[in-house]
């Protein structure tokens, strides 16, 4: 017989991953489904669209439940052991949003195991495009909420952050500003995180205090809504939230759905899920004094802490391990993606040649300094390419090798700055199969 194993999932910006590990926390399966390859009827670049005014960024709802579909038949296909899954939980990109409509959670309970999931949950959302944590889209519903609670700094009192417009409180009053119709016809509203946990569970997951604290609505002392954040967003607002809970809550039984179709044991227990950054906090076992820096579709820089003080850069949310502690988190919005355009104008797409470039410079790339924002960053609210040489002149452009170091420092520079604010210790996270000459630059 099988031994026993435990599945995370990660539902993040370009890609769902699995993974599944046996009691000694050996690594015994491992698969993903990329967005734009595998499910390219859906059409997203980065697995997501970006709109005309290239402000709004939105994923389809529906490729995330296909792409759960295909996974679990990639799943069976291989021969995996389903019902010796003695529990599952995951992660999520944080802040992007799930609007189902009045009615899905009779669908959600009631799903056919005849069918695939995407087909049966085809018509539960009310909004088809869910908003994501690369808008920015919401700049005036984030300045009215800052002036309804009383300012930036009081809000970052209330919630850990000031009002970003990825956000998911802003995100929220923007549909219901735009769209009325919609966000009455909406029952309930879940993060991508709870979303997730949702299919697991055949019923309505609730939102984690971690990931629900990126939303500006939730008061990240008490861990309760704030309630003039939510009429400042909108009403009726706390009744499709459901109330929050602890990260590492057990939500209950796998739903019959997946022991029908695949041949989990009824007993598989759904562990609450979160955000992709506190999973990583609570996986890479953090303690109070490191920080960590993740290399995803965005860059993350995160750190556990006892005592935080809000202030008006970066975020506090809830610690997922501890519900007394917190992690203090800053996130780059031009990382992956801004790093795979150099390598593809600089390294003809090939990270093995980009590492080669970057080996043959030296650190500090003899002066030459280089800040690379193809989208508006989120820390320091930045845009555009600035380069600079070693007499500090503004030049634009580079050879290629120094174009790639001078990305590379400038990024990893911008982290250390922050890094020096906030700690001492640097961890790596992020994708396993990253550049070795990335992460040498990272830590020189
Ligand atoms: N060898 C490599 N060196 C640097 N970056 C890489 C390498 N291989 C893949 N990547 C980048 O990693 C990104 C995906 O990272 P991942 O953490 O899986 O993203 P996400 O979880 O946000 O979907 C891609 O944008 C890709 O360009
Ligand atoms: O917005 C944030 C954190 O505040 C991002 O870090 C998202 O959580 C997306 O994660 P990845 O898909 O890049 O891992």
């Amino acid at each position: 017989m099988a031994a026993p194993c435990y599945l995370g999932w990660d539902f993040s910006t370009q890609q769902l991953k699995v993974i599944a590990i046996d009691e000694q926390l050996r690594v015994v399966y491992e698969d993903n489904v990329h967005f734009d390859k595998d499910l390219p009827e859906f059409r997203t670049q980065g697995g997501v669209y970006i709109h005309s005014d290239r402000l709004t960024v939105t994923s389809p709802v529906l490729m995330w439940v296909k792409a759960l579909d295909m996974i679990l038949e990639k799943m069976k296909s291989s021969g995996f052991k389903f019902s010796q899954v003695r529990a599952l939980s995951g992660a999520g990109q944080q802040h992007g949003s799930v609007y189902w409509k009045k009615g899905s959670i009779q669908i959600l309970k009631n799903v056919s195991s005849k069918l695939p999931l995407h087909q049966s949950l085809k018509a539960c959302f009310s909004v088809s495009n869910s908003p994501i944590w690369m808008d920015s889209s919401t700049a005036s519903q984030c300045s009215a909420l800052e002036k309804a609670v009383g300012g930036a700094q009081h809000l970052a009192s209330i919630t850990g952050s000031r009002a970003y417009e990825r956000f998911t409180g802003n995100q929220i009053a923007k549909i219901y500003s735009q769209n009325p119709e919609v966000y009455m016809e909406t029952e309930r509203i879940s993060l991508v995180s709870s979303f997730a946990a949702s299919l697991f569970l055949g019923a309505y997951a609730p939102i984690d205090y971690s990931d629900g604290s990126g939303m500006n609505l939730l008061q990240i002392w008490e861990k309760v809504w704030s309630v003039s954040c939510l009429n400042a967003c909108a009403p009726g607002l706390e009744e499709k939230l459901g109330c929050p809970v602890p990260s590492h809550s057990v939500l209950g039984p796998i739903s019959p759905y997946y022991s029908q179709r695949y041949g989990f044991s009824p007993d598989c227990k759904i562990v609450a899920f979160t955000g992709d950054n506190p999973a990583s906090l609570a996986g890479m076992r953090l303690q109070e004094g490191d920080i960590a820096i993740s290399l995803g579709t965005s860059d993350t820089l995160f750190l556990w802490i006892q005592e935080p003080t809000p202030a008006l850069e970066g975020h506090i949310l809830c610690n997922p391990v501890d519900s007394q502690a917190y992690m203090a988190l800053l996130c780059f919005k031009n990382g992956s993606l801004m790093r795979e355009r150099i390598r593809d104008d600089c390294a003809s797409g090939s990270w093995d040649e980009f590492s080669k470039a970057l080996s043959s410079t030296v650190a500090g790339n003899n002066g030459n300094l280089g800040f690379y924002f193809d989208v508006m960053e989120i820390t320091p609210e930045a845009v555009g390419i600035h380069r600079f040489n070693r007499h500090n002149q503004k030049v634009s452009d580079f050879p290629k090798e120094v174009e790639i170091r001078a990305l590379i420092e400038g990024q990893f520079m911008a982290k250390r700055i922050h890094a020096e604010k906030l700690g001492y210790k640097v961890n790596f996270r992020g994708n396993h199969s990253v550049t070795p000459c990335i992460l040498f630059c990272l830590c020189a």
